[in-house]
């Protein structure tokens, strides 16, 4: 590898997990895909309706609502973040992937948290627990290193700003269609700092029929803002079957996280989903998780029944981490059932 490539070495490093693959990739006639699926546009919800009429706004809040309890998963136009932003923020990201991988490897660019940077699956005992990708995981306590790194004002601080209010007001809007009048608990537990942002980046793989790009896993937050290129390898568990997502340019898409689906007793979904490689390009995506403090206790807002039990978001997360060490994946809120 030369000093100056940025990309990870993942066949060398994992070799043993991969064995002849590589060749027999390259030497078949016929390729076989075990991720090829159907492909489908999720919903799509204007939000332009939020801030017109009373009648246009309920139209969107039923829209949004129904899209998280039938899909788990659904886009948004019209979200308020413009193309301008996007563009200037996958610039960004392109450029923090592009860097020498010793550098993004062994050192601290970002004088952030440590261990930021993540590729591979180093825990990893078969090919179906392996991510062939790689991310900078940002907590967003603390913006200044990024700010120093890229250039100031950066467009992914300015997107981190953005989508925060983007996330608040989605959840506000669903919290108020389970009849929740003025709850103030997404305002009160989930800041700017306690949230997270992960870009991601996939490769392209040699062998992109046999490994995931993101292994199948649901989301443990309230909910995750994904912002994807045109490459797709999005898929999602809808019915029993895997189906592909349609990227649809400047869209959002989002996702209801374990946490929502606590909070709400199971009215709204946090899907499985998984990302797949592709054999010839690159895609790159930007992950945001609207999480609250770590002391914050999730249970049902409804004084009714409870499908789980309560627990705070640190035990969640502590508990997420014991499972994939333990058994390679994550159990998640089926831990949490009363
Ligand atoms: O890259 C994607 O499309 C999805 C990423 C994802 O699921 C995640 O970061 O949790
Ligand atoms: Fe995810």
């Amino acid at each position: 590898m030369e000093l100056e490539d940025s990309e990870p070495p993942f066949l060398k490093t994992y070799k043993a997990l991969f064995g002849d693959m590589v060749e027999e990739e390259r030497t078949k006639r016929v390729h076989e895909n075990m991720f090829s699926v159907d492909e489908y546009e999720l919903p799509l919800v204007d939000l332009s309706g939020l801030s017109l009429g009373n009648f246009d706004r309920e139209d969107c809040k039923k829209a949004i609502a129904d899209a998280a309890s039938r899909w788990g998963f659904f886009q948004v136009v019209n979200h308020g973040i413009s193309t301008d932003i996007l563009a200037r923020m996958k610039l960004e990201q392109v450029k923090l992937f592009k860097q020498p991988f010793y550098k993004k490897a062994n050192e601290n660019v970002f004088n952030l948290a440590k261990n930021c940077y993540s590729w591979g699956s180093p825990t990893a005992t078969s090919l179906m627990q392996f991510s062939w990708s790689e991310a900078f995981h940002f907590p967003l306590t603390n913006m200044k290193g990024l700010r120093e790194f890229t250039s100031f004002s950066s467009p992914i601080e300015e997107y981190a700003r953005l989508v925060f209010d983007l996330a608040q007001n989605i959840s506000e809007t669903l919290a108020e269609h389970l009849g929740c009048k003025s709850t103030t608990f997404f305002v009160e537990n989930c800041k700017p700092s306690s949230c997270y942002l992960r870009m991601n980046r996939y490769p392209q793989c040699p062998i992109s029929s046999k490994v995931f790009g993101f292994v199948p896993h649901t989301d443990s937050d309230f909910l995750t803002i994904l912002y994807q290129d045109h490459i797709g390898g999005l898929q999602l568990m809808r019915d029993g079957e895997w189906i592909s997502v349609k990227p649809t340019p400047d869209a959002l898409i989002i996702n209801i996280g374990d946490l929502f689906q606590a909070w709400c007793n199971g009215v709204y979904k946090s899907i499985e989903h998984r990302v797949v490689t592709n054999p010839e390009v690159e895609r790159f995506s930007v992950a945001y998780f609207f999480c609250p403090s770590y002391d914050t206790l999730i249970k049902s807002y409804s004084e009714k029944h409870s499908i789980y039990k309560e627990f705070t978001f640190e035990e969640y997360r502590q508990q997420v981490q014991e499972d994939v060490k333990h058994t390679g994946s994550k159990i998640g809120l089926r831990r949490f059932l009363r």
